[in-house]
């Protein structure tokens, strides 16, 4: 019998799921053993011009696409979770499978609709929902399941990653190199999720619920993202040997999981140091396998069409596990993943670490000197100068002030035992 599929959104995603689904056709017949076709897809603006063949219908109701009893499945790839939310639900509550790329939805619905996709005996996917292209997901959960995993730290939004390096490489402005992302469909229609942390902060919800079944505990009052970078402060990261990279994190150890989202000087023996341009790249901690850096395009057409896809051809010939999971007991609050933005805070980061601080004319109060140690000498670059320091974040914020500017702080990636790596690539001799 011939399959069918709908599509709900029609823009970078939707659309490049469409062209890859028919110019795959004869690659898919044969996994599926049978033919496909996309009868329907729904979109906001029904006066944009499609390049669909007459077997498509393109709608702008969702009754119509909702009412049809004769859909194997539905790929949604809207903007955004207020948008998909009840579509979805609806979808879920009347028995369709549905493969979604909105990590908005899964962070602030996830669990509800998994549990309504198991009441209904159908499925919800979301593998391209994190990382784009990079099948970490489904990595994580077919091929690491012996393993603990103890820790994840990625960078995971690629548009970021992208103004980052085109801003360090290129010299380019914020607003140009956002531009070219935009232009590129790597931006979310509202790019202020991108720049401000908060998209890498949903995939690192939905990465928390799918390795240890709960929400993790935030190290900071709300995620940070990469708006205001001073190009002068990527420039000085490269005088300490590092670059600043905008990286999510998550931590467990027997009792708790903690999470960050913000920017981070990542030296250069770091996984990390060489993901550049729109590639996201995640490195996985396990308790058996050691460090494992998954690395590719983490946001565009093709790339995300290609985990769509793959859900896709998953859920018609039966091979996936899509269900996160739950019952792994830790003695932390639980979150509560319907109000996720209320629920930051929950500890301010109060580690000793390493930190870059940057800002105009750096100034140690000199009173307050024994709480934090500077490692390194102070760096110029054109009016901003820079240097690493030791410390808890609060202490370091206490104690660094410049001059009519603010201190900005990028705490240097990695673990505790990469002092002798800090240590070697800056010079400094260990005391
Ligand atoms: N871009 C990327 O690289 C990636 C995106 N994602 C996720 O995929 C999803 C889609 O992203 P992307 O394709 O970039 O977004 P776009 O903005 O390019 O496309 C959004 C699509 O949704 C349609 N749409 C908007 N409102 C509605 C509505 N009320 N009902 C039905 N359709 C609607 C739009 O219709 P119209 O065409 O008429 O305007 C458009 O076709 C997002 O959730 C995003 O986070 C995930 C991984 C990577
Ligand atoms: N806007 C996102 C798209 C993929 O998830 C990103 O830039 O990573």
């Amino acid at each position: 019998m011939i399959k069918k599929v709908g599509i709900i959104g029609f823009g970078t995603v939707g659309s490049g799921v469409y062209e890859t689904l028919l110019n795959k056709r004869t690659k898919i017949n044969q996994l599926i053993n049978g033919d496909f076709v996309v009868p329907v897809v729904l979109v906001k603006n029904l006066h944009k011009t499609r390049d669909v063949p007459e077997e498509t219908e393109v709608i702008d109701q969702f009754d119509q696409l909702s009412s049809r009893s004769d859909l194997d499945a539905v790929i949604e790839a809207s903007p955004d979770s207020y948008t998909a939310y009840p579509y979805v639900k609806t979808l879920l509550k009347n028995g369709t499978t549905v493969v979604t790329a909105n990590k908005e939805l899964m962070a602030n619905h996830g669990e509800e609709l998994l549990q309504l996709a198991a009441e209904n005996q159908c499925r919800l996917f979301f593998e391209a929902a994190v990382a784009g292209g990079i099948p970490i997901l489904t990595s994580i959960r077919h091929t690491l399941k012996t393993n603990d995993i103890e820790k994840i730290e990625g960078i995971v939004n690629g548009t970021s990653n992208f103004i980052l390096t085109k801003m360090r490489d290129e010299g380019a402005a914020f607003n140009r190199a956002l531009k070219e992302a935009q232009e590129k469909g790597y931006a979310e229609a509202i790019p202020d999720k991108d720049i401000d942390g908060w998209d890498a902060y949903f995939k690192t919800v939905i990465l928390s619920h799918w390795i240890f079944g709960t929400s993790p505990t935030w190290l900071t009052d709300k995620p940070s993202g990469i708006r205001g970078i001073d190009v002068r402060d990527l420039l000085l990261a490269s005088e300490f040997n590092g670059r600043i990279k905008h990286v999510a994190s998550i931590e467990r150890d027997e009792t708790k999981i903690e999470a960050t989202v913000r920017p981070k000087l990542v030296l250069s023996g770091h996984s990390l140091y060489g993901v550049e341009g729109v590639n996201n790249g995640i490195h996985v901690k396990g308790s058996i396998v050691g460090s494992l850096l998954f690395q590719g395009a983490g946001a565009g057409k093709f790339p995300t069409a290609s985990a769509v896809i793959e859900d896709l051809i998953n859920h018609w010939t039966d091979t996936s596990e899509e269900t996160p999971l739950s019952g792994i007991e830790f003695e932390q609050t639980r979150l509560n993943i319907q109000n996720v933005r209320t629920n930051f805070g929950a500890q301010i980061e109060s580690k000793t670490d390493a930190w870059l601080v940057t800002g105009k004319q750096l100034a140690l109060q000199l009173e307050n000197q024994n709480t934090v140690t500077s490692l390194t000498n102070i760096k110029k670059r054109d009016g901003r100068e820079a240097l690493l320091v030791k410390g808890k974040e609060t202490d370091v914020k206490e104690v660094m002030t410049a001059l009519n500017d603010s201190v900005w702080i990028y705490p240097v990636c990695g673990e505790d035992t990469d002092w002798d790596q800090i240590q070697a690539v800056n010079n400094i001799s260990a005391s």
